[in-house]
This record gives structure tokens, sequence and C-alpha cells, in this order.
């Protein structure tokens, strides 16, 4: 990954939040938060179908635009419940080094 790659992150995550006191006919963000939560998920879930659409097809481009219709609309959900990626990338740094493996048997232990 690039230097600095991982900022556009945070700038979408500051705009997302912005965007919570748009108008929502100059910014589908805006749309989307003024349709609610239910709107959101719907669009997750659509995204979500039409990426594995895409990963069945196995072509890079299209797998590459679906997944990143998944993460910003996973990000207006954030932002809908006042989280951003922050949140996430924080959960990340906590299960780093922790086997998926080993998590799943600790919870049966
Ligand atoms: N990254 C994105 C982004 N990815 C996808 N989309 C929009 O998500 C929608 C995806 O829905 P579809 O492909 O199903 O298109 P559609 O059929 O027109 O959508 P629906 O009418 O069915 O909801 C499209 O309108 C895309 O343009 C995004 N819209 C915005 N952003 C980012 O969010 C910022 C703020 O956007 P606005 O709030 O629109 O100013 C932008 O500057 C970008 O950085």
């Amino acid at each position: 990954m690039k230097p600095g790659t991982l900022e556009v992150l945070n700038r979408l995550s500051e705009t997302l939040t912005a965007r919570r006191n748009a108008d929502p006919s100059t910014s589908y963000t805006a749309s989307l938060f003024a349709k609610g939560p239910d709107a959101i998920l719907k669009k997750i879930g659509e995204e979500t179908a039409e990426l594995i659409m895409a990963a069945k097809d196995g072509k890079r481009l299209p797998i590459v635009n679906e997944a990143t219709d998944v993460v910003y609309h996973i990000m207006v959900l954030m932002a809908f419940f006042d989280m951003s990626v922050d949140d996430i990338l924080q959960e990340m740094h906590r299960r780093e080094g922790i086997s998926g493996i080993d998590e799943k048997r600790s919870r049966t232990a």
C-alpha cells in the first residue's frame, strides 16, 4: 500500500459526517441519511450481492468496484450511528495477531 493511502478513508469519514447536515438533493450520502438506516442496510445488501456476483465472474475490476461500493455504504452506516472508520481500525488493531482459530476455540473453553 502506498504511504498515505489510508488517509483517504479518514477524509471520506469526515466528508460523510459533514453530509449529515447536507441537502439530500445535492448529496447521495445525505439522501441515504434522510431515508434512514433501513435504506442504508438495503444498499449494503444490494452491493454485497453485486460483489458476490462479481467475485463469481472472477474479474478484477468489477470486484474492486463492487467491494468499494460495499465499503462506502458500510461507512455511511457507521456515520449514521455516529461512528467512523476509526472504530473499525481500532477493532482491527485489537484483533491483530489473534488467530481466528484460537479466538473461536477460546469462546467454547
Ligand atoms: N465513495 C462514494 C461512493 N461509492 C458509491 N457511491 C454511490 O453509491 C450509489 C450506488 O448505488 P447503485 O450503483 O446501486 O446506483 P443507483 O442505482 O443509482 O442507486 P439507487 O438509486 O438504487 O440507490 C451510486 O449513486 C454511487 O455514485 C458513492 N457516493 C459517494 N462516495 C463518496 O462520498 C463522497 C460524498 O458523496 P455525496 O454525498 O454524494 O456528495 C464523494 O465525494 C465520494 O468520495
